[in-house]
C-alpha cells in the first residue's frame, strides 16, 4: 500500500484552489493508498508538518502550494528516499512550470498516482537549500516588497520591480568563478537551477534541473535606459539580447557583499535574511527524489 502525505498551504496563490483533504480522499481509492493530510497554519509551518511527516515513513510528501511551500517540504527530503510530489497552486509555480506538471489540481494528482520518479540537482546557499532560485541584490528588495504588497500575482510583482529599480543603490560583490576572482557592483546577482522564476518569466531559459550545474546571471549598475531595456526583455522572454547580462554555469562560489553585516536574499521565491555577508553557494547533484508527469 503506497502512502502518500498532503501538505497543503491553504493560502498559496489567492487561496482560491479546490484541493483539499476532501478531494484528495475521494480521489485516491483508500483501499489502495493510506493517504495523510495536513494544512500550514503560518510561514514555516509546512517545514514542522514535513519533519512530522518523515516520522511516519511515508513513500511521497506531496506539496500543495507555490514555490515557497516546495521550498519547506523539500529542505527536509534532500538525500532521503522519500519523493517529492508537487500540486501546483501557488502564484508563480516556477519549479513546477519547468517540470510541467499542470495546475488543474485533478491533472497533478493523476500525476501523483502515475508515481513516475526522477532526481534533479538541489541548490545550496549557507546552510539552507533551494530548488528553483536564488538571488542577492535588488532581486531580494523587489521581492520584500512584493511580499509586503499583500498581493501574490504578476502585476504586483511588476509594480514591486518597478519600484526598488527606481531607488535602489548597487552594492559592490566580491565573488570568484573558478580561479577568477572578481570585485563588481551589481545590481544583481541570480543563481537558478530551474528554467522558469514562475509566471512563464525566465532569467535563465536554458537552466536544467538535472545538469549538474546551477545557472548564474550576473547584472551590474545600469542607467535609467539600460533598467528599462532590462526589464521589457525579461518580460517578453529576450533576456538574451541583453548583453550586459553575464550568464556563466557554475558549481559552487563564494560571495561577500562590501558594508553589509546583514545580507538579504530572495530564495524560491521568498525574502530572507542570511545574518551575514559571506554566503556559500554550491550544488547537490542529482539528490531530491520527485515526482514527474
Ligand atoms: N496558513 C498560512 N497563512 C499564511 N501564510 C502561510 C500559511 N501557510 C504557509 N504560508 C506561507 O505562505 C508563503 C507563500 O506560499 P507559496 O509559495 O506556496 O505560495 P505563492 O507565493 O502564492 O506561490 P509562488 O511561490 O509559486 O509564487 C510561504 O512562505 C509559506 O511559509
Amino acid at each position: 500500500m503506497l502512502h502518500l502525505f498532503f501538505i497543503i498551504n491553504p493560502s498559496s496563490g489567492k487561496g482560491n484552489h479546490s484541493i483539499n483533504e476532501e478531494t484528495i480522499k475521494t480521489y485516491f481509492d483508500t483501499k489502495k493508498y493510506k493517504i495523510n493530510v495536513s494544512y500550514s497554519k503560518y510561514p514555516k509551518h509546512a517545514i514542522l508538518l514535513t519533519e512530522e511527516a518523515i516520522k511516519l515513513n511515508p513513500d511521497v510528501i506531496i506539496a500543495c502550494g507555490g514555490d515557497g511551500t516546495i521550498n519547506e517540504v523539500a529542505n527536509r527530503l534532500v538525500n532521503t528516499s522519500i519523493k517529492l510530489g508537487i500540486i501546483p497552486i501557488g502564484s508563480g509555480n516556477g519549479l513546477a512550470s519547468n517540470l510541467n506538471i499542470p495546475k488543474n489540481s485533478l491533472e497533478a494528482l493523476q500525476i501523483i498516482e502515475n508515481n513516475r520518479t526522477t532526481t534533479i540537482d538541489v541548490g545550496k546557499i549557507n546552510d539552507t537549500y533551494f530548488f528553483s532560485n536564488m538571488g542577492l541584490g535588488i532581486d531580494a528588495e523587489i521581492i520584500e516588497r512584493y511580499q509586503n504588497s499583500g498581493k501574490r500575482n504578476l502585476m504586483s510583482y511588476v509594480k514591486a520591480s518597478i519600484n526598488r529599480s527606481l531607488w535602489y543603490e548597487p552594492k559592490v560583490f566580491n565573488y570568484s568563478i573558478g580561479n577568477h576572482k572578481l570585485k563588481e557592483s551589481l545590481l544583481f546577482l541570480f543563481i537558478s537551477n530551474s528554467n522558469e522564476m514562475g509566471y512563464n518569466i525566465s532569467l535563465t531559459p536554458n537552466a536544467s534541473l538535472s545538469d549538474g550545474y546551477l545557472d548564474l546571471l550576473t547584472v551590474p549598475k545600469l542607467n535609467f535606459f539600460n533598467k528599462l531595456y532590462f526589464g521589457i526583455a525579461v518580460i517578453i522572454n529576450k533576456i538574451h539580447t541583453f548583453k550586459k547580462a553575464k550568464h556563466h554555469l557554475i558549481k559552487e562560489m563564494n560571495v561577500d557583499i562590501e558594508n553589509t553585516s546583514n545580507c538579504v536574499a530572495q530564495i524560491d521565491g521568498e525574502y530572507h535574511i542570511l545574518n551575514t555577508n559571506r554566503i556559500s553557494i554550491s550544488i547537490l547533484e542529482r539528490s531530491l527524489n520527485i515526482i514527474i508527469p
